[in-house]
């Protein structure tokens, strides 16, 4: 057990899917494995081990942020010994190319900050996905059909953005979605020497302002789940 999590030594999979949500992790867990158990509801953070294919795995959520993302993150990869974490999220779309339910796979995450700040000082660290794992994903994305894209996201602190000119710099630079935790994932995989990959369902538009409901964010992004499941046993 960890001050966060309550599941015993062995209880969590190598590899794990983190969504923002806890309620998608329960939705995942019940859709997709088989015999899924929950490991962990501390703070209502639901994480569940089960099998998928034959292959053991966890998804766990990992709350909203990349602060909130670091707790679990750290524990799950020093304290249960987790060598590949997908974060399987929702985002914002920033480019008229992308549309709502588009499938985008992050291949490097900006930021303004991060929980990695204070180590990085003056280095402008470039947090990026596992290359195995990205082009794993594309390709199962290429056999699920989902409109997908690859490329760069960005990773947010704050979801209501006072700052406009953001959203408009970023879309200059072809920034292809926002959510909030990727960066903080990039930069703990790096720092452990783990795998690392974010798969995310655009459920909002910045440009067009269409929005999905929440529980179609909650429990409908069943195409990011097969991506993810097949890259991390590719
Ligand atoms: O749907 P999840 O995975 O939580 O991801 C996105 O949604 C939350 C904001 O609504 C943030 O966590 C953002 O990254
Ligand atoms: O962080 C997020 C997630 C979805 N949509 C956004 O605009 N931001």
């Amino acid at each position: 057990m960890t001050v966060h999590i309550g599941a015993k030594p062995g209880d969590i999979a190598e590899t794990v899917l983190m969504p923002g949500d806890p309620l998608r992790a329960k939705w995942v867990a019940e859709t997709f494995l088989e015999n899924a158990e929950c490991v962990n509801q501390v703070r209502g953070m639901y994480g569940f081990t089960g099998s998928w294919k034959g292959n053991r795995v966890s998804v766990h959520g990992s709350g909203m942020g990349m602060p909130s993302l670091s707790i679990y993150a750290n524990e799950l990869i020093r304290d249960y010994g987790a060598k590949t974490l997908i974060r399987i999220g929702s985002c914002g779309a920033m480019q008229h190319s992308v549309s709502v339910r588009d499938v985008i796979l992050a291949m490097t995450a900006s930021s303004l900050s991060t929980p990695s700040r204070g180590i990085f000082r003056e280095v402008n660290f470039a947090p990026c996905a596992d290359f195995a794992l990205l082009r794993a994903a594309a390709d199962a994305a290429a056999r699920v059909g989902t409109k997908t894209h690859v490329g760069g996201i960005y990773s947010a602190d704050v979801f209501y953005d006072e700052r406009p000119d953001l959203t408009e710099i970023m879309t200059r630079h072809g920034i292809l979605g926002v959510e909030m935790e990727a960066a903080e994932l990039y930069n703990l995989a790096a720092r452990h020497g783990v795998r690392a990959l974010a798969v995310l369902t655009v459920s909002d538009h910045l440009l067009t302002h269409e929005a999905l409901p929440a529980e179609d964010r909650q429990s409908s992004f069943a195409e990011m789940v097969e991506i993810a499941l097949e890259a991390a046993f590719a």
